[in-house]
């Protein structure tokens, strides 16, 4: 039974991560390198449980225990933990080295979980000493708000290891849908090219980001345009699930627009950076760039 979880990666999806996963009760250790990272997560977490107390969705009392619940390390203290859910940047170089690594860290019977948007449960689970007890978790952005999670089942991944994370996954109050080990899985399969056509029609000068946004809001029902959504994704996040997407079927549809690999190497990421196709002050109400 999991009762012991540590999150790999303490960025906008690690601390939403651990913050659903600690108020469901479960005791999370946050393991990130960035010492500026652990603290803006849990200044985030702390921020985002004070939010559901004045709204009313939580007591005082659930957010000190959520919080008494959490710690933060810079590395895997010991190898207690149940499950491991990975949430490190997007790229499957440093996925698979710290997988690798984690998996000889952690006790024979540790289920490990990536966080991945794109890439090769398959290639990660091999990489570790366990492939059967590894699996994707695909959570949404924000995680405190988003009711979905998808599970990636890899090649190896045992029965066990989907029934156990099934059971997580019911425990923290969200819905589960399973996708195949097929690059983009199902939502960014389907979003990431939707979001890249965005940008080429900012790119050829179509339309204002604003206008692009607009156009999508108001006449396809999207609660917000795919330029605020890859701002808020980030912009290096869309950049390497476009890359695996394109790498992962050898087809020219998926190849990443120009702008936004140009926008990457400004740096200017979406509202992690303060600046994307808008520009973000404290707040997170949007500015066009
Ligand atoms: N942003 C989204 O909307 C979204 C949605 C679903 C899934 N994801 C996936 O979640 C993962 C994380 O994305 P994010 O948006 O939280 O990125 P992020 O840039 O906000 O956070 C990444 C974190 O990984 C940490 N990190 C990097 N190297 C590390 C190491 N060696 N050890 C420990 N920590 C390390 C960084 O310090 C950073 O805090 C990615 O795989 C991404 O594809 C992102």
């Amino acid at each position: 039974m999991i009762q012991q979880i540590v999150v790999l990666g303490g960025g906008q999806m690690g601390n939403g991560i651990a913050h659903v996963c600690a108020q469901a009760g479960y005791a999370v250790t946050v393991v990130d390198i960035s010492e500026k990272q652990r603290e803006l997560a849990q200044a985030t977490i702390t921020k985002n449980l004070d939010r559901s107390v004045s709204k009313g969705n939580l007591s005082e009392a659930a957010k000190k225990e959520t919080l008494a619940r959490l710690s933060f390390c810079d590395a895997i203290p010991h190898r207690d933990f149940d499950l491991l859910i990975e949430a490190v940047t997007e790229n499957v170089v440093l996925k698979t080295k710290l997988l690798a690594d984690a998996s000889h860290r952690l006790k024979k019977e540790a289920i490990i979980a990536s966080n991945t948007s794109s890439i090769s449960l398959t290639q990660l689970a091999v990489a570790t000493d366990r492939p059967e007890q590894v699996i994707g978790m695909h959570f949404m952005n924000p995680v405190p708000l988003m009711q979905l999670v998808e599970v990636i089942r890899s090649l190896t991944t045992s029965e066990a290891t989907f029934q156990a994370v099934a059971e997580v996954i019911e425990k923290i109050g969200k819905t589960m849908v399973v996708s195949q080990d097929m690059p983009g899985f199902i939502v960014n399969r389907i979003l990431m090219p939707m979001i890249n056509e965005a940008i080429y029609s900012l790119y050829e000068g179509i339309a204002t980001a604003e206008d692009i946004d607009r156009a999508m809001k108001l006449g396809t029902n999207q609660p917000m345009g795919p330029l605020a959504l890859a701002d808020l994704i980030g912009l290096d996040t869309c950049l390497a699930i476009m890359s695996v997407l394109h790498e992962g079927f050898s087809d020219s549809k998926y190849r990443p627009c120009p702008l936004l690999r140009n926008y990457v190497n400004a740096g200017w990421l979406g509202r992690k950076a303060g600046r994307g196709f808008y520009q973000y002050g404290g707040s997170v109400s949007c500015q066009k760039t």
